[in-house]
């Protein structure tokens, strides 16, 4: 299936929610950020782009349920009446905007689209969904809020997740990555790109802001050897095991430095050729990953040519629910080194065992 319907609504819903979260960054005040109960913080960015892209979804495709991070809980009560505030303003701003070529009205955009602040909290809370259905779309509104935070990489991450044949896999995955630099190592290089796969179809990169003028570029993972990739992995330490990385590096015999950068703009970058092997190895905090977190990554890498399992070497699950199932760390490579990273890691697993 070609999944154009769903590929130009998800593109279109995505370029909105850049646009948003570009504009919150440059205006972000202090008292903008909430901490979850997990400790994590969310942003009025987060709540108002979750807004924008589950209306453009809940208006298109009204029967799909929305896997969505976010949920507006703490935005209903007196306290966060300021907060609410100004995510009813960012979201109307971004949904009442002139409508620009690939998008249509009845998607909820353009001057008829302002919303009410019920309508928006509860178009919001549409991402509650418990995430086991036939099919389903993720929603992570800003992957990587702490990097968002920091000024440096994030990304608004959409996937559609559909069962056929008796497995469900991701059919759709976009990213949009606002302060990805075009050439990675030249921090000056232009930012910015949506990063688009259909399975089958092969992994894209569109200009940002003008996503349906041309067919874009078309990504594939060149053929990279141990000798010349480097790893990718988080900034921050309590989401990977960054002393795993390095031996694992050991292993591969690796002697360039890791690439750190938050957010799914590691999957981006990987399935433009830039690093080698995303390692996301769990910390030992239980924590279990989230579906949003990688489902439009793993296909855009698949697309480009490359491989996504756990450290068992099996695929991730995205049919248990809201999270991946017990975390066995995620490995992201290009199909002719995934082999070698795998060994590694396993190798790796087993040293650290013996070792205790
Ligand atoms: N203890 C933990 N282990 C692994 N991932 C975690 C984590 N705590 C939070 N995360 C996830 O890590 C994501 C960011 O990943 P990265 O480190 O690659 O930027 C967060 O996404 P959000 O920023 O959308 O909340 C969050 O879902
Ligand atoms: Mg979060
Ligand atoms: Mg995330
Ligand atoms: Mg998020």
């Amino acid at each position: 299936m070609s999944y154009a319907a769903e590929k130009q609504v998800a593109i279109a819903a995505v370029r909105r929610a850049c646009i948003l979260t570009s504009s919150v960054f440059n205006n972000l005040v202090k008292n903008e950020t909430l901490t979850k109960e997990d400790a994590s913080p969310v942003t009025v960015g987060d709540f108002a782009a979750q807004a924008v892209v589950n209306t453009i979804l809940g208006r298109a495709f009204p029967n799909d349920p929305i896997v969505g991070e976010e949920d507006a809980a703490d935005l209903r009560g007196d306290a966060a009446t300021a907060l609410r505030t100004r995510i009813v303003e960012l979201a109307n701003a971004t949904l009442t905007a002139k409508l620009e070529a690939g998008e249509k009205e009845e998607w909820g955009l353009g001057p008829s689209g302002q919303q009410t602040t019920e309508q928006l909290l509860n178009i919001i809370d549409k991402g509650k969904h418990e995430g086991k259905a036939e099919r389903m779309w993720t929603l992570d509104p800003i992957d990587g809020t702490k990097g968002f935070l920091r000024g440096e990489q994030y990304a608004v991450c959409l996937s559609l997740i559909v069962k056929t044949e008796g497995r469900t896999r991701v059919q759709l995955g976009v990213i949009g990555c606002p302060n990805l630099p075009s050439d990675l190592s030249n921090p000056s290089s232009p930012r910015g790109g949506i990063f688009v796969a259909v399975r089958g179809e092969g992994a894209y990169e569109l200009p940002l802001h003008d996503p349906f003028s041309a067919p874009g570029r078309r990504l594939s993972i060149p053929k990279l050897t141990t000798d010349n990739l480097n790893l990718l992995e988080s900034v921050e330490k309590a989401h990977s095991k960054l002393s795993f990385n390095e031996v694992v590096a050991k292993e591969l015999g690796i002697t360039k430095p890791p690439t750190r950068m938050d957010s799914q703009a590691k999957y981006a970058a990987l399935a433009r050729g830039d690093g080698g092997v995303y390692l996301r190895m769990p910390t030992g905090t239980g924590y279990r990953e989230k579906i949003w977190d990688h489902a439009p990554g793993s296909l855009l890498v698949e697309e480009a040519g490359g491989k996504v399992t756990d450290s068992r070497g099996e695929d991730l699950r995205f049919d248990l629910g809201r999270d991946l199932g017990e975390n066995y760390g995620v490995i992201v490579a290009g199909e002719g080194v995934h082999s070698s990273v795998l060994d590694a890691v396993k190798r790796a697993l087993a040293k650290e065992k013996q070792g205790q």
